[in-house]
């Protein structure tokens, strides 16, 4: 039988608009494709490399797949509750983190008793100590990637995505992390996974993906994906400063349009 599909991209634009300084008494503005016409679909129990080099568009489709944001164009489909992981994940600083568990629970409608299981789950995972009482403004990027890291696992999404999480705070808690998401990844869930190590990536996944300048270069195994993109990144380091500098201009100039 035909593995299930739980996201399908369909001709997806992502535009911005950027304003024109040295025009902006005439009003010119520009279009920047933060994404142009990406198209692909993953089935259930995916585990999904995202690769792409520096403001390729790797969290802009993050935030897609996670519904923080909306194409500007074409189509998404997603079959299952979804959770983002990411550094900057929507968590209220002015709450302590307690009462971000509760108001995440709350906007999903969960009840008292279901939040009060994660409440205590998170507790158990984060290791937080009395941190988890106190406003998150107070905590450091470290303590923050805790809380969130610990929130989404404990909500047992479907499909979790993770973008860059595991880069910040100490070691230990990233390796803990990783068990975690081998466990939820052997249990069958659908994950997308973004990393700056290309290693960290091969070793999780199973599938890749390949943004480059805001368009899909290559979907397919992982290993295949991330061998292509290493070369390309290869060949972009042995560019000269000066020529460097012109590729990624180029880059930019196809993104944008009057
Ligand atoms: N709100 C916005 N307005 C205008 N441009 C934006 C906005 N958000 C993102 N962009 C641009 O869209 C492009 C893609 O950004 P995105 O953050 O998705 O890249 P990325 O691949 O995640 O980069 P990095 O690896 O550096 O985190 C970048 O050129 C960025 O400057």
């Amino acid at each position: 039988m035909a593995k299930e599909v739980v996201v399908a991209f369909e001709h997806v634009d992502k535009i911005y608009t950027l304003q024109d300084k040295k025009k902006r008494w005439f009003g010119n503005k520009k279009k920047f494709y933060a994404l142009r016409d990406i198209n692909f679909t993953v089935t259930k129990g995916s585990i999904v490399g995202i690769l792409g080099t520096n403001g390729s568009g790797k969290s802009t489709l993050s935030n897609i797949l996670a519904e923080i944001s909306y194409p500007t164009s074409g189509k998404i489909t997603i079959v299952g509750e979804q959770a983002l992981i990411a550094i900057k994940a929507g968590m209220n600083d002015q709450l302590t983190g307690i009462e971000n568990i509760k108001m995440k629970g709350a906007l999903l409608g969960l009840s008292k008793k279901h939040i009060d299981t994660i409440i205590e789950d998170v507790i158990a995972f984060a290791e937080l100590g009395d941190f988890i009482y106190q406003p998150v403004k107070k905590y450091s990027s470290g303590m923050k990637s805790r809380l969130g890291f610990s929130i989404s696992i404990a909500l047992d999404p479907e499909i979790l995505i993770v973008d860059e999480a595991l880069s910040v705070g100490d070691k230990a808690f990233a390796a803990k992390c990783m068990e975690k998401m081998f466990e939820l990844r052997d249990s069958g869930k659908t994950i997308f996974f973004i990393s700056h190590s290309i290693s960290q990536v091969r070793q999780f996944c199973e599938e890749g993906i390949w943004i480059e300048g805001g368009e899909l270069r290559m979907q397919g195994k992982i290993n295949e994906v991330a061998d292509a993109y290493e070369v390309y990144v290869e060949e972009y380091k042995a560019l000269s400063k000066d020529q460097q500098k012109k590729f990624k201009a180029k880059i930019m100039a196809e993104r944008t349009s009057k």
